[in-house]
Formats: C-alpha cells, sequence, structure tokens
C-alpha cells in the first residue's frame, strides 16, 4: 500500500509515491517533477522510480492546457509503473484552508466547493490544486482524495500576530493573517526537532523557493510568520512583490489600473524578475551578473534578513535558525550573507559546512561557537501530506471499527 502526494505550486507539479509500512509512511520510491507549466509552455516530466532517473516531454494537445498535461502525465505514469505498490490515497497539498480548515480533510464536493470559495486568495496556487483533485476523483474514483492544507500549521498563531488593524467586522468576515508553507514548516519542524533540542525552542525557519515566507516557531508550534491573508504578503519572491504598502495599491487604483492589472502585477510581474527585468530563476540571477541581476538578489536577501529580525523580536530570542526551499537549500551565498548580517545575534556560521550543505539531507552549518544553531534542510511537502493522509485513514479506520464494535459484541 501507497499515498500518492500530489504537490502543484506556482511553478512546478510535483509528485512522489510513499509506501506504507505497518501505517508508517516510508520515503518515496518515486518523486517527480514537472516544469515548465506556464501557458503555452512545454511540459518537461522528469521522475526518479526506485532509484532510476527518467525524463520525458509530454506533448499538451490543442483542447488543452500544460497544467492538464501534467496532470493527466503524472496519472498515466502512477498507471503503468511496474511492481508499484497499491495506491491506497491521493494527498493533495491544497494552499488556502481559510478559518475553517484546520486539518486535513477528506475531500467531498461540498469541501471542494468552499476551497474553491479561496481561489481569490491564492490564485497561482489554489485552483491548480483543486484541478488536481478533480482529475484524480475522474481518473481514480475509489481512491480517497485527501486535502492537506498549507494554512494549518498556522493555526496555532496568537490572534495578536494573526489580526490586522483593521475593523474587527472585517477580521469576522475572515480578513486576516494565515501563513503558507505550512505543510513544509512541519516537515522541517520534524527533522529539526529529530536533530537537536533546539527544535524545541525558539525556532525561524526560512522557506526561500519560488514562493518564499519565514515562521517563527515556539516549541514547535507557529507563533507568527511572513506570509499573510494571501501568498503575497512578507518576503519578495520569484514573481511575487512580497509587503507592500497599501498606498501603492490606492494609487494604483487611483491611476484606473484594473483588479486584473493589479493582480498580473503583484503575483506574476514582481520580486526578482520584476526588479531585475530578468529571470524569476534565483540561479539565472547569480549566473547573469549584471547591475540588475545583482540588485534583484541584494534586494531578496535584505528582506530575508529584515524579517528575520522581525520575527526574532517575537521570539524575544533565537535557539535554531533553519533554510530550506530551492533557494534555501542551495544558495550558500545566501546564506552566509543572511549569516554575517545577523552576526549580532551570536550567529557564527561555519564556512566550510555551509560550502557542503548543497544536497545533503539536515546538515549543520553553524560554528562551534555560535549561539544559534544553523541547518539546512531539505523540505519534503510531498512526505507531510502523505503522513496526514495516512494518519487520517487511520483515524477512519478506527472510528469504523469503534462504530462496529457495539454489533459484534451484541453478536456474542
Ligand atoms: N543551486 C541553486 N542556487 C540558487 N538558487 C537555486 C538553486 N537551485 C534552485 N534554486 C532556486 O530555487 C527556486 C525554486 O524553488 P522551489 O522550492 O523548487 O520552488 P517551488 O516554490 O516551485 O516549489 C528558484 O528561484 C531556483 O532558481
Ligand atoms: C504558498 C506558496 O507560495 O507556495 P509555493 O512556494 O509553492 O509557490
Ligand atoms: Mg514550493
Amino acid at each position: 500500500m501507497a499515498i500518492l502526494a500530489v504537490n502543484a505550486g506556482s511553478s512546478s507539479l510535483k509528485f512522489s509515491l510513499h509506501p506504507l509500512q505497518d501505517g508508517q509512511v516510508q520515503p518515496f520510491v518515486l518523486s517527480g517533477n514537472i516544469q515548465g507549466l506556464e501557458p503555452h509552455g512545454t511540459p518537461e516530466m522528469s521522475w526518479t522510480y526506485l532509484g532510476k532517473k527518467h525524463a520525458e516531454a509530454l506533448v499538451v494537445s490543442a483542447d488543452s492546457s500544460p497544467f492538464a498535461t501534467a496532470l493527466q502525465g503524472v496519472r498515466a505514469l502512477v498507471q503503468r509503473l511496474e511492481a508499484a505498490p497499491d495506491i491506497q490515497a491521493v494527498a493533495h497539498r491544497v494552499v488556502h484552508g481559510g478559518g475553517v480548515f484546520t486539518e486535513s480533510v477528506l475531500v467531498t464536493p461540498e469541501i471542494l466547493d468552499k476551497l474553491a470559495s479561496f481561489n481569490s486568495l491564492a490564485p497561482l496556487h489554489q485552483p491548480h490544486n483543486l484541478e488536481g483533485i478533480r482529475q484524480f476523483q475522474a481518473a481514480f474514483p475509489e481512491l480517497p482524495q485527501i486535502a492537506c492544507f498549507d494554512t494549518a500549521f498556522h493555526a496555532s498563531m496568537p490572534e495578536v500576530d494573526y489580526a490586522f488593524a483593521l475593523p474587527r467586522s472585517l477580521q469576522d468576515q475572515g480578513v486576516r493573517r494565515y501563513g503558507f508553507h505550512g505543510l513544509s514548516y512541519q516537515y522541517i519542524m520534524s527533522v529539526l526537532q529529530e536533530h537537536t533540542i533546539r527544535g524545541r525552542g525558539r525556532v525561524v525557519m526560512a522557506h526561500l523557493g519560488n514562493g518564499a515566507s519565514l515562521c517563527a516557531a515556539l516549541a514547535g508550534s507557529s507563533v507568527a510568520t511572513t506570509m499573510g491573508f494571501s501568498a503575497l504578503d512578507g518576503l519578495m519572491m520569484g514573481t511575487r512583490s512580497g509587503a507592500l504598502d497599501a498606498g501603492v495599491l490606492l494609487y494604483l487604483l487611483e491611476q484606473g489600473w484594473t483588479h486584473a492589472q493589479m493582480e498580473k502585477l503583484l503575483y506574476k510581474q514582481s520580486g526578482l524578475l520584476g526588479v531585475s527585468g530578468i529571470s524569476a530563476d534565483m540561479r539565472k540571477l547569480r549566473a547573469d551578473g549584471s547591475e540588475n541581476a545583482q540588485r534583484a538578489i541584494d534586494q531578496f536577501t535584505h528582506r530575508v534578513i529584515r524579517e528575520t529580525g522581525a520575527l526574532v523580536a517575537c521570539l524575544g530570542g533565537l535557539d535554531a535558525l533553519a533554510f530550506s526551499g530551492g533557494i534555501g537549500e542551495n544558495d550558500a551565498v545566501l546564506r552566509a550573507q543572511v549569516c554575517e548580517r545577523l552576526a549580532w545575534l551570536g550567529i557564527r556560521m561555519d564556512a566550510q559546512r555551509n560550502q557542503e550543505a548543497s544536497g545533503k539531507q539536515a546538515y549543520a552549518i553553524h560554528a562551534p561557537d555560535s549561539s544559534v544553531e544553523i541547518w539546512v534542510i531539505p523540505t519534503d511537502e510531498g512526505r507531510v501530506a502523505a503522513r496526514e493522509a495516512a494518519a487520517l485513514l487511520a483515524r477512519q479506520d478506527k472510528a469504523t471499527a469503534q462504530g462496529q464494535a457495539p454489533a459484534t459484541s451484541a453478536l456474542a
């Protein structure tokens, strides 16, 4: 038996198949990624199955889109794998659970409708997430589809952090900070706590990928995060602006900008791409070497430093800092600059270990005299989604067994 995890991110579709042993989720046997999902893009699917690497270009038919083709590609792949364990459920990363879903749920048509009402709060993600659920439901109608929420990890945030300074009536309508990347933070936290007692203290986790955010955790629970009501707030990202003075939006409205133009600007034309005018991809900017590329990188780095300082203030100090996401896991220069500028906290990085960290599992990069531990932890949102799904199925089985118990004893 196994759980298939599907993670439709803003720039890629990731999938993984996790066998279950005695109800416990094992590391994946299949792991893959599809890039090229932008409109008119050419989806390229690459995957590793039982340790062997494969790649395939997917052909988008005239009546389809790159994203729908990608989902069909994953479906077809899992159906043709040889010796694959039977899939027991599909676990989907769903970015927005609003204030309603604070834990993973078995998807029903009513739940799907409710989740669709959050589409405009995460337009780069939520429609993709839900399309994934619909496609897999149609392809495998006998399998439970389980939604696992990015927002759920932040349900522990205190009101003083999640409330905006707006009239209470708006908060009652759900206008508040939710926070995202929760599956990633849940994973990073579990690995950190496995490796160090500091994971139970004051921790800042940096998920720096195409979408980027920071989370402050105390004793393993989220107490503050940089993303807000939508996945636009906080850090600068690949194509998203991050935190922006709301006055800019009022100005643009006054200038006649439409909702669609503003949405495109904030979600797709800003961030590293907008500032550099070159690319949203940190690797390309590092390789570019131009002044515009450097300006974008410097701004990105500065925002990470500035927001880390704010979260450390919320925590009243720092015991451990963890880097993750495509940039956090691989960009040693960014990690070094962030740690250097946070030296006032007693942070000391081991330069050699920082260079060695990329590609390793949970690697400590602090120097022996550092008062803060620094870790690089490759994230695995799929594994957390699979764990969530396995736990939900186990709870259901238990409830069913308990429901049957009186009938059994009555028979006896
Ligand atoms: N070696 C590297 N150095 C710097 N940045 C990298 C490296 N490898 C990947 N990245 C960056 O990671 C980002 C994508 O992160 P990822 O977490 O995979 O994205 P997503 O949010 O789609 O899951 C891109 O900006 C990419 O350039
Ligand atoms: C919430 C979010 O920004 O997700 P991603 O990093 O996958 O874009
Ligand atoms: Mg991501």
